[in-house]
């Protein structure tokens, strides 16, 4: 190692856990449910900029809703419980939870999401900061697009010798990792263009 060389600390791909079988079969079939019976109320998802949240379709495509009807207290239980054990694990500083922000995404042919952070891309919030980023995976049988990776950077840009992972979105795997760590979603095709042969995910952001 050259005394300019950056620590391998920050040059290995970010902390990350990964947990299957998360909500369990039905509630996964419960929920393509309701993305099919709630299609149309899916738009276009946002990024922030100096302005605001602004739809950018050179960072960021793919259609968002943030209304999860009667599912969002069974869900936010899921998600709240396995907090504690994601800060251990992950080594992230204990912090008290101030609320859970949930949006669920679906990914259909040449969506992505260019890498960012989720501290930036997060709603202008000056109560609470979002810390711990969880995305619980879903879609139909059989699975009906390719790609769609979630690529987790190091903290130091492969430009510069740093180094990533990339993982494939399993039916109901939860990811979760540290909200500041860079992330991307690479492309994703789907032959059908069938909404229902999406990639979707529900992005749970633990805000402190
Ligand atoms: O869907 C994913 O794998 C990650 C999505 C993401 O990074 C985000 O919405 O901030
Ligand atoms: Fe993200």
């Amino acid at each position: 190692m050259s005394p300019l060389s950056p620590p391998e600390a920050f040059t290995r791909p970010g902390a990350h856990w990964r947990i299957e079988h998360f909500l369990g079969n039905d509630l996964v079939e419960t929920l393509l449910s309701y993305v099919e019976a709630n299609q149309s109320a899916f738009v276009p998802t946002t990024v922030t900029n100096t302005k605001g949240m602004c739809v950018n379709p050179n960072k960021r495509v793919s259609l968002g809703l943030r209304d999860f009807g009667v599912l969002r207290d069974a869900l936010e239980e899921r998600f709240r419980a396995v907090m504690n054990e994601a800060v251990e694990t992950l080594r992230l500083k204990p912090f008290g939870l101030k609320r859970l922000e949930m949006e669920l995404v679906a990914h259909g042919d040449g969506a992505f999401f260019h890498t960012h952070i989720d501290t930036q891309t997060g709603a202008a919030d000056d109560k609470s900061f979002r810390a711990l980023s969880a995305v619980l995976y879903f879609h139909t049988l059989p699975k009906g697009y390719q790609g769609g990776e979630l690529r987790i950077h190091s903290l130091v840009p492969a430009t510069e010798g740093g180094r990533f992972i990339d993982i494939i979105p399993g039916r109901d795997t939860l990811l979760l990792f540290p909200a500041w760590l860079p992330h991307e979603v690479l492309p994703v095709s789907c032959d059908s263009g069938d909404f229902m042969d999406s990639r979707f995910a529900i992005n749970c952001w633990f805000r402190r």
